[in-house]
């Protein structure tokens, strides 16, 4: 990431808005905005596929759901965030399991970067897919955006579901309410 190109940047929109930017408060905010940006978009230069190269074997062909994973992420759109909760289950393939918190990374490397949510939300279905070849993934994800709380048309506390549904979780009715009865708590 280019941390010059950004401090002059941001040093320049201070300008345009109307600002000072060698005030006190303001003077080391270009620097503070280049570290977070490496933080926050530290996801578009990573591969998501990377942590799910360790696999157990373990006898079953169960599903697994992870509930509420955290995440932020950015809208591409207006750069603000858009914050919520994933929901991930899959179903495993001759046994292969990995070890869960691997699953939150895929979604904490996927959520760091300028997108839309319906991205989001399919890029982690492919991933697991692709990494861990299941019978079937599930991912639902559930949003506030500030694009649409603080500006706009101002709506806080909406939220916005999406959802993307592979393999067995698509074709088989039973295998996705069933998904869908443990990560909204209710029989669907
Ligand atoms: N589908 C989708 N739309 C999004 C997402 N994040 C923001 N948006 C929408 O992107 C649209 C951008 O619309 P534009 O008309 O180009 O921009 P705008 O004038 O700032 O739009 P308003 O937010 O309606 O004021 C808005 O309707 C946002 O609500 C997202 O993750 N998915
Ligand atoms: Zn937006």
């Amino acid at each position: 990431m280019d941390q010059e190109k950004i401090k002059k940047a941001v040093y320049d929109i201070l300008i345009a808005i109307g600002e000072d930017p060698n005030r006190e408060g303001l003077k080391d905010t270009p620097e503070r905005i280049a570290r977070m940006y490496e933080e926050i978009f530290s996801g578009i230069n990573e591969d998501p596929l990377s942590v799910l190269n360790v696999e157990y074997h373990e006898n079953t062909d169960e599903m697994v759901l992870i509930k509420d994973i955290p995440f932020y992420s950015i809208c591409e759109h207006h750069l603000i965030p858009f914050i919520g909760r994933a929901h991930v289950a899959y179903l495993p393939k001759d046994g292969r399991v990995v070890g869960l918190s691997k699953i939150a990374r895929v979604v904490d490397i996927l959520s760091k970067k300028p997108q839309l949510q319906e991205r989001l939300t399919s890029d982690i279905a492919k991933t697991i897919m692709k990494g861990l070849n299941p019978l079937g993934v599930a991912v639902v994800v559930e949003a506030e955006h500030l694009c649409m709380s603080m500006r706009g048309i101002k709506k806080p506390g909406h939220t916005t579901v999406t959802s993307a549904l592979r393999g067995a979780f698509k074709a088989s009715s039973s295998t996705r309410s069933e998904v869908l009865s443990l990560i909204f708590g209710r029989l669907i």
